[in-house]
């Protein structure tokens, strides 16, 4: 008989990261990665739009050509369903946990708040393309659009979203403060206005009291 290997491994989590552009987000991706291996996980990076071959040629369309409100919702679920088909949903029933720069919460953020679009065409899109699949735990840097603006400012050019006024990103910000309100249990807001390594140990305060909480440690 084969030996059964003694690897206990933790059950497989779908992680997203959420906020408007320059709230730091993708700053800390590297330290939850690390923490989520430290705590038995295999981990699969990845973001939205994008993740696949197909998206990630979307996202180029997205970021860069004028469209409309329907159009950028059209692309983003289209991007995502490839993602979700040919990335999340095989790595999840692999095992290995998802960690996803965006996902969902932006649409409703970025396209329901900032846009107006109608919330509930976004509900059909969601529920068409998603299946049932939504993040177990999403952490949200929550920033001043002023203060984001400033800091994207001093660190890269603007692409199609971040030419956009702050009055736009104040209604993107209300649009996750919504969804946050309406899903207590799976969006935890960070505040995002300190110091990096403040920002940092509240996002991973956050992540282990998940963990702990949901028995997902190794
Ligand atoms: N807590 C912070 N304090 C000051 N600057 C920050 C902080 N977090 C990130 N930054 C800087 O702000 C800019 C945007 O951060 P980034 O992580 O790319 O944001 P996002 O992914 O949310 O758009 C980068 O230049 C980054 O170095
Ligand atoms: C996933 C998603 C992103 N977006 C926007 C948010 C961002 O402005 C942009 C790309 O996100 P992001 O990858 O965070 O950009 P960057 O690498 O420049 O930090 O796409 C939407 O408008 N709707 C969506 O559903």
């Amino acid at each position: 008989m084969d030996p059964i290997p003694n690897i206990r491994r933790p059950r497989p989590l779908f992680i997203t990261v959420e906020g408007i552009d320059g709230a730091g987000k993708s700053s800390q991706l590297a330290a939850l990665r690390q923490a989520l291996e430290a705590a038995g996980h295999t981990v699969v990076a990845t973001r939205e739009p994008g993740g696949t071959p197909l998206a990630e040629s979307l996202r180029a369309l997205f970021l860069h050509q004028p469209m409309d409100a329907l159009t950028e919702a059209l692309l983003v679920f289209a991007a995502r369903r490839d993602h979700l088909a040919t990335v999340i949903e095989p790595a999840l029933a692999q095992g290995h946990t998802v960690l996803c720069d965006r996902f969902t919460d932006a649409t409703f953020a970025y396209q329901g708040g900032g846009r107006r679009f109608d919330l509930a065409v976004l509900q059909t899109l969601e529920a068409w393309v998603q299946n049932g699949r939504q993040p177990d735990l999403t952490l949200w840097f929550d920033l001043d659009p002023a203060l984001a603006a400033r800091r994207r400012q001093a660190a890269r050019e603007a692409d199609r979203l971040e030419q956009e006024t702050l009055d736009f990103f104040d209604r993107v910000r209300a649009g996750y403060l919504a969804r946050a309100q309406a899903a207590p249990g799976r969006i935890v807001r960070v505040e995002a206005g300190q110091a990096l390594a403040d920002v940092q140990r509240d996002a991973l305060a956050a992540l282990q009291h998940y963990l702990q909480a949901r028995g997902a440690l190794a």
